[in-house]
C-alpha cells in the first residue's frame, strides 16, 4: 500500500519485461519515477504499455547510440546496414519501407543509398529530380522526402557514369557521401548496401561505422546461399547481424486469399534459425510493395492503415529492438536519460 503515493519504479518491471519478451535486467533503467523511457522505436505501442503498467505512468522513447567498430558519424546514433547476397530481392523496397516504418514509430531516420550500380531509392522516394545543395561547396544537405532525409549518388551522377566507376572509385565516393553530408540529428540511418559479398561490400562493412545489419533475402535457395555469405562477410568484420527479413515470402490471391509459397517455404526463418538471429519479418510478394516502390509513393506514408504497412511496422520494432539487445549485450551503458 502506498496511499496515494506513488509506486517505486522498480515495481513497474516485471510487467515492463513481460511486455517487450525481455528480461528484468534487460529493462531496469528504463523507469524514472512514473516516466518509463524506452530505449527503441516502437512508439505504436506506448499506448497498450501503458494500460499494461496500470495507466499511471508517461511512456516517452529515447533511442540508445550502440556503439560501431569505426568513428561515429556525428549526430547519428546508429547506423544499420540493410543488405542482400543476391541481387534483385527487394532490398532497396525493404530499406525505404523499414525506414518510414521506424519514422512512424517515433524515431528520426534517414537513407543513404550506397547501391551505386542501381541507385533505386531516389525513385523510390519520388524525390529523383531533386539535387542535394550545399552551404559550402564541400558539404551537402540531404534531400527531404516525407520526413526523412536520404542521399543518394543517384542524386548526384547520371545513372550510366557511376556504373563505369571501379571499386575503389565506388567506395571512396560513397565514404565521402556518408561523411561528407549533414545529417540531422538521427536515431537511425539505414544503409542499402550494394548487393553482393564483394571487395566493395567487404570494404564497406569495414570502413562504415555500421552497428548492426540486416540481411533480406528471399526464401528461395539460391538466394539463401548468397545471404549465408552476407552474414559471413559481416561476422567477419564483427558487425552484428540483427536478423533477417524474409521478402516474397509468399503470394496471396486477393480474389480467394489461397497463399502460394513461390520461390518455396519459410527459406528465411530457417537461415535466421540455422544462424541464431532474428527473423525480422516475412513479407508478401504483393502488387502494392511494388507498385508504390516503383511510382516513388511510400507504402506506409499512402497507405499507413493497410496490413501490409502494419507487418513493416512490427518488422522495425523487432529491428530496433535486436539493435538495443546488442548494445545490453555488448555490455553498453545505456544513455536512456540523456537523448542525444
Ligand atoms: N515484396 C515485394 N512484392 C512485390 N514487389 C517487390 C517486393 N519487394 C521488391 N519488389 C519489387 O521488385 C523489384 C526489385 O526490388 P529492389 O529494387 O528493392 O531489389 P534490390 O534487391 O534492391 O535490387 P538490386 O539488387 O538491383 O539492388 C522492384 O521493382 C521492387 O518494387
Amino acid at each position: 500500500m502506498f496511499f496515494g503515493k506513488k509506486a517505486p519504479a522498480a515495481t513497474f518491471l516485471p510487467d515492463l519485461a513481460a511486455f517487450f519478451g525481455l528480461t528484468e535486467q534487460q529493462v531496469t533503467n528504463w523507469p524514472q519515477g512514473n516516466n518509463v523511457i524506452v530505449p527503441f522505436a516502437c512508439q505504436s505501442r506506448h499506448e497498450e504499455l501503458k494500460q499494461a503498467l496500470g495507466g499511471n505512468v508517461q511512456i516517452s522513447q529515447a533511442v540508445t547510440a550502440v556503439a560501431a567498430n569505426t568513428a561515429p558519424v556525428p549526430g547519428v546514433k546508429n547506423i544499420i546496414a540493410v543488405t542482400s547476397g543476391k541481387g534483385g530481392v527487394g532490398k532497396s523496397a525493404t530499406t525505404v519501407n523499414l525506414a518510414f516504418a521506424l519514422f512512424q514509430e517515433g524515431a528520426r531516420v534517414g537513407i543513404l543509398d550506397a547501391d551505386i550500380y542501381g541507385p533505386s531509392i531516389p525513385i523510390m522516394l519520388g524525390n529523383a529530380s531533386q539535387y542535394p545543395t550545399s552551404p559550402d561547396d564541400k558539404h551537402m544537405h540531404p534531400n527531404q522526402a516525407h520526413g526523412l532525409v536520404a542521399n543518394s549518388i543517384g542524386y548526384l551522377v547520371e545513372a550510366d557514369k557511376a556504373t563505369v566507376w571501379r571499386g575503389p572509385m565506388a567506395s571512396k565516393a560513397l565514404m565521402q557521401m556518408l561523411r561528407e553530408t549533414l545529417w540531422p540529428d538521427l536515431d537511425y540511418l539505414l544503409i542499402d548496401m550494394p548487393p553482393g559479398t564483394g571487395d566493395i561490400q567487404l570494404t564497406l562493412a569495414q570502413q562504415i561505422p555500421v552497428s548492426g545489419a540486416v540481411i533480406v533475402t528471399t526464401p528461395q535457395d539460391l538466394a539463401l546461399a548468397d545471404a549465408t555469405k552476407g552474414i559471413a562477410m559481416f561476422e567477419q568484420v564483427n558487425v552484428p547481424v540483427l536478423g533477417v527479413v524474409e521478402n516474397m515470402s509468399y503470394y496471396q490471391c486477393r480474389a480467394c486469399g489461397h497463399k502460394d509459397y513461390l520461390f518455396a517455404t519459410d527459406g528465411g526463418k530457417k537461415l535466421a534459425q540455422q544462424r541464431s538471429v532474428p527473423l525480422l519479418g516475412q513479407l508478401p510478394l504483393d502488387i502494392q510493395i511494388r507498385q508504390h516502390a516503383d511510382d516513388g509513393t511510400p507504402l506506409l506514408v499512402a497507405e499507413p492503415d493497410s496490413p501490409l504497412s502494419a507487418s513493416y511496422r512490427q518488422a522495425a520494432r523487432a529491428l530496433a529492438k535486436a539493435l538495443y539487445l546488442r548494445s545490453v549485450q555488448a555490455g553498453a551503458k545505456i544513455p536512456v536519460h540523456n537523448q542525444d
